[in-house]
């Protein structure tokens, strides 16, 4: 027990540490995100490989969108072997002395284990193989039970875009939170930290810098600029900053980054991405490369472009006065370049016009006028101002800032990369959350290339695919829980069933940083999801009914020919029995039969006379049948268009039908 002199008097020990816990300290941004880099999606060397791909990919088609030029991006990933990462950095390669002192070290008894494990391991695959089951990746067993080596890769991104003016490539890209994207618009990036992450990862993993070429339009020269970051002051440390020359007049960015990452890991995933990216971007033309150690691991993919048709470019917008808080409104009065509270609020806001502005004021109190100086608002003013945006009724903004995929490319981008049997498209209107306006748009196809029995889903948010953190995102839950399948005679279990659900928006509600899912506690958001599959539900519902209804007509057809060879043959032995039976008298029949046995005894009708009517009255109850279900469907109307053909001479009248099994063709002149 602590004695009274001990209680009074702390000891050295507990002094120095309440010393410690209670110095002040400040982080810069860059070291906050270098300690919590998981919050920026990297997590682990191969989510970091993965995010580091998705960010400069992302940059590069804002960039090249925002000069309304169509996408060309070349993505290559470079395995770098650990000598050749020593060699980079200057350091000579080293043999291991004390092995033991390794993590991958193993006894020769352990060795002898995993050998006979791994001989094991093989046999079964190989038993597998034979038997035409799919064969897991036999590197599956673990060697040794360290950490094992670290794996670096080079990252490299080239863009046709608008590049970056030369004095603003080192804090664009050497300054945490720092960027050209924080206006109100729909745009991929927005915190003015992706890029930075990377570098910060390649000076955690690597130590190396990150390489810069880029030029903007009509400059004479290529900027190429080598920095990295001072995490500390969070501003860039430029090694090299000089001017080349552009003979070819290009523009656009390459940044070139290298890090630790996992390729085996993250492959799958990294594909996958550039595959939806592919979806939701039709119009890009992307060149995926991996460069392996050895050669015959290269992959090299490319996702032509279909169509030239690009959405718009989304546009800058003004707030809602319901999306605004007091340091936003405080904020908009310093960048303000209205002088008057009136002009302020119709000018700085969407939704309020010159009338409904002077009604606000009205509405403020008497120390309000409409032409009081907006920058001389008080504290207590700028309250009142706030507290009326909240309870007052404004019009919704329009959306027309958005920039949907469209139909046309959803479409396009679902055919192209899955060649489905069947695909629907719907755009939904402009809805409001929050002040802010969003769009939902979805595509269902049912069936296709690799694609697995059951609901796959893609996700996209602002045209960003998104690939982790499914289970908690309002696409996912509203198409497994809020969907009932089976009412549009889709099976959830078995139709090989894809939903893309694509949501832009100035403000999308992203859970975390790391833009990985949406979630599922916005009503507005939630339920505009819901709506827009239902109507490709709905689509697909009558596509599936037709289709199945041509089935079964078709096995109608199929049965009822099927037999009529052997009926046919029953019929005309009958027949011929009872033509027999008439010569010899013995039966009397009324004078139609009488006719039709004569026939069938001088061959005039034989077995093939039967096959061959049958064949026809087969045929004619078909068309019917075909031609009933499109009058009762209502395509023959919608179908139905007059076309109109000159006779060649002008005297000849005609009034007469052509049947066709599909369509039916009306001659008549009116001349
Ligand atoms: N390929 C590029 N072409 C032109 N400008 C670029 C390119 N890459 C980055 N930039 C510029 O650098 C800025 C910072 O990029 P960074 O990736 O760090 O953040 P961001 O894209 O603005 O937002 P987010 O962190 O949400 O991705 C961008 O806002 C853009 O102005």
């Amino acid at each position: 027990m602590a004695s009274e002199k001990e209680r009074a008097t702390p000891s050295r020990k507990s002094k120095a540490s309440k010393s410690k816990d209670s110095i002040l300290k400040q982080k810069s941004p860059a070291e906050f995100f270098s300690e919590n880099k998981n919050i920026a999606g990297f997590d682990n060397p191969g989510k970091s490989l993965y995010t580091t791909v998705r960010e400069l990919v992302e940059n590069a088609l804002d960039s090249a969108e925002s000069i309304a030029k169509l996408p060309v991006i070349e993505v290559t990933i470079e395995e770098i072997s650990k000598s050749k990462f020593n060699s980079m950095i200057g350091l000579l390669d080293r043999e291991r002395l004390d092995e033991e002192l390794y993590g991958d070290y193993e006894t020769e008894k352990a060795r002898e284990k995993r050998l006979a494990k791994e001989a094991r391991e093989q046999e079964k695959q190989a038993k597998a193989a034979a038997a035409g089951k799919k064969v897991k990746d036999s590197n599956a067993v673990k060697l040794g039970k360290g950490r094992g080596e670290a794996l670096f890769y080079k990252v490299t991104c080239k863009d046709n875009g608008r590049g970056m003016p030369n004095d603003d490539i080192p804090n664009m890209l050497g300054r945490v939170l720092s960027g050209t994207k924080y206006g109100l618009k729909q745009t991929r990036g927005k915190f003015g930290l992706g890029a930075k992450m990377a570098l910060i990862w390649s000076k955690m993993s690597t130590g190396l810098p990150i390489d810069i070429w880029s030029a903007t339009r009509g400059q004479s020269f290529i900027s190429y600029c080598r920095l990295d970051i001072n995490i500390h002051k969070n501003v860039p440390n430029v090694h090299i900053h000089e001017k080349r020359s552009n003979e070819e007049g290009w523009h656009g960015a390459e940044i070139q980054v290298t890090i630790e990452g996992n390729w085996t890991t993250y492959r799958s995933k990294i594909i996958n991405y550039m595959r939806q990216m592919a979806v939701i971007t039709p119009y890009a033309q992307f060149l995926f490369r991996f460069v392996a150690a050895t050669p015959d691991k290269n992959i090299s993919i490319r996702f032509a472009r279909r169509t030239n048709v690009m959405p718009p470019a989304p546009a800058e917008t003004k707030y809602h006065p319901s999306a605004v808080d007091l340091l936003l409104i405080k904020r908009l009065i310093a960048e303000t370049l209205k002088q008057n509270l009136l002009q302020f609020l119709q000018h700085e806001f969407t939704s309020i016009s010159k009338f409904y502005a002077e009604r606000l004021i009205g509405e403020m109190g008497p120390e309000f006028t409409p032409k009081m100086p907006v920058k001389s608002l008080t504290a207590q003013q700028l309250v009142r101002i706030h507290q009326l945006f909240r309870q007052a009724k404004f019009g919704e903004p329009t959306g027309e800032c958005l920039s949907p995929a469209g139909e046309y490319n959803l479409r396009l981008g679902i055919m192209k990369e899955l060649h489905p049997d069947m695909v629907a498209t719907y755009q939904g209107s402009v809805q409001v959350f929050e002040g802010h306006p969003f769009l939902v748009e979805a595509g269902l196809s049912l069936g296709g290339r690799d694609v697995k029995p059951g609901l796959n889903i893609f996700r996209f948010a602002n045209r960003i695919p998104l690939l982790f953190e499914q289970g908690g995102d309002v696409v996912t839950r509203t198409a497994t829980k809020r969907i009932n399948w089976n009412s549009y005679k889709i099976n959830q279990v078995q139709d090989k069933i894809g939903v893309f659900v694509s949501i832009v928006s100035t403000k999308i509600p992203f859970k975390g940083t790391g833009k990985e899912y949406i979630g599922d506690d916005i009503k507005e958001i939630a339920s505009a999801v819901k709506s827009a599959i239902q109507q490709c539900c709905i689509q697909l519902k009558s596509k599936i009914v037709r289709q199945q209804q041509a089935h079964d007509r078709q096995q109608r057809k199929r049965n009822l020919s099927k037999y009529i060879p052997d009926v046919s043959r029953a019929i005309y032995g009958v027949l011929m029995e009872m033509a027999d039976g008439q010569k010899s008298k013995k039966v009397k029949y009324d004078d139609d039969a009488d006719d039709l046995l004569k026939k069938v005894a001088l061959h005039q009708i034989t077995e093939s006379t039967f096959i061959q009517k049958l064949g026809q009255h087969v045929e004619q109850v078909d068309a019917e049948m075909a031609l009933e279900y499109a009058t009762q469907s209502g395509m023959v109307d919608t179908a139905r268009e007059p076309i109109y053909l000159r006779t060649l001479e002008s005297d000849y009248k005609f009034a007469l039908e052509l049947h066709n099994p599909v369509c039916v063709m009306k001659l008549f002149s009116d001349f």
